[in-house]
């Protein structure tokens, strides 16, 4: 295969990868505004009154469940499954809705409307089967670090929510985020342009194109996308690149996991938020299922009928993974680096112990390995 075949094989490898499908929805816009506490209240917004009701065509909608976290911690595999149920009701064509953080000013029925109403329930308005009414929910991973006075608003507009954390060892979190971060970049760089120029036109025969601007195009976009895989590649990057991105404020803060979750236990009772293992997504992912059920609301035979009827094939598949058949970018990139690993594990060591005592205090008999 010819050099430039290869490239544009691995373009393409990498596009189909960043582009959202059933199994991989993950909306990222490249600069999200941040969080404010100075939002307009949805309770205000929307005329909430007493009796509850939000007003509109949202009157009888109740969010039953939020997974609020962590990043990189398999919440697109939960979100791949809980679509399968019948009785939940999850955002229609996306993961991450990110109305609580980036689309807040766009208003509560916005919100509503982003959520699947399956049209054999419709008959039955927003609420389904009046005995067994839906339970509407959504799973945007980094709604973790939202600041209390989101918090307290969700609180206000939704007192019974349900609430749901996947915690994963932090240095493999991290390791995921940063190898995401540099995936991303390369995408970033000019992707329209490689487009135009070589995407469209089909390979090999682009380049011996009569156009000389194309051409043009086509030896900037090589260029360009050399340049690029060369820096979405980790082994591309010093440890100390890595150390400081894991100090820089986005790390420091998706890696603090007890400090933003005693926020949310600010406002909420212990029994509202369900703490889980990434490990048991692998170890027990119908165990994991069925509590995450449970926990949003459905009646115990609804849930294991639920987790009987998933294929043991879409349980066990990975969602999202870096890529698992990519050796520089997989997990095991990192294990032949065994330095950076061990200074990125005292770097987090505080945080891993900081959660792994809110477990303990919660009860909980698991901990994130401090090893
Ligand atoms: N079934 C199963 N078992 C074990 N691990 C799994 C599974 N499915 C997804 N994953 C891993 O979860 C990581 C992606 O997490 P998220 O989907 O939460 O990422 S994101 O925050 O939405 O971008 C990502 O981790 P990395 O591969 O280390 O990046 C996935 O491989």
């Amino acid at each position: 295969m010819s050099e430039f075949a290869s490239l544009l094989n691995s373009f393409k490898k990498t596009a189909a990868r960043k582009r959202p499908h059933a199994e991989n929805v993950v909306v990222r816009p490249p600069s999200p505004p941040p969080a404010h506490p100075s939002f307009p209240s949805v309770h205000r917004d929307v005329g909430r009154g007493d009796d509850g009701g939000v007003g509109g065509s949202s009157d009888s909608f109740e969010l039953s469940f939020l997974v609020i976290g962590a990043q990189k911690a398999g919440t697109s595999w939960l979100h791949s499954q809980l679509r399968r149920c019948d009785r939940l009701a999850l955002p229609r064509d996306r993961k991450e809705v990110h109305f609580w953080d980036w689309h807040h000013r766009r208003g509560f029925d916005w919100y509503v409307r982003q959520f699947d109403f399956p049209p054999r329930r419709r008959g039955a308005g927003a609420g389904g089967d009046e005995r067994r009414p839906l339970r509407y929910g959504e799973i945007t991973p980094c709604y973790v670090v939202l600041p209390p006075p989101t918090i307290a608003e969700i609180k206000r507009c939704f007192p019974g929510i349900k609430l749901i954390f996947v915690a994963r060892n932090l240095v493999d979190r991290a390791w995921s985020a940063m190898v995401m971060e540099l995936r991303d970049r390369n995408m970033g760089m000019n992707p329209g342009e490689f487009a135009d120029g070589v995407v469209e036109g089909g390979g090999d025969d682009e380049r011996r194109g009569p156009k000389r601007s194309r051409q043009r195009v086509d030896a900037v976009s090589i260029a360009q996308r050399l340049r690029m895989q060369r820096q979405s590649s980790p082994s591309s990057w010093s440890d100390e690149y890595f150390l400081e991105r894991l100090r820089s404020e986005t790390h420091a803060s998706r890696s603090d996991y007890a400090a933003h979750l005693r926020h949310w236990y600010a406002h909420f009772p212990p029994e509202s938020i369900l703490l889980l293992d990434y490990r048991e997504i692998e170890a027990d992912p119908r165990g994991l299922l069925l509590r995450v059920a449970m926990h949003v609301g459905l009646a115990e035979d609804e849930a294991r009928a639920y987790v009987t009827s998933l294929r043991e094939e879409d349980v066990r598949r990975r969602v999202n993974a870096a890529d698992a058949n990519d050796d520089e970018t997989s997990r095991r990139a990192l294990s032949r680096r065994p330095d950076l690993e061990r200074k990125m594990r005292e770097h987090l060591l505080p945080y891993t112990r900081d959660f792994n005592e809110m477990l303990a205090e919660r009860g909980l008999s698991w901990k994130l390995s401090e090893v």
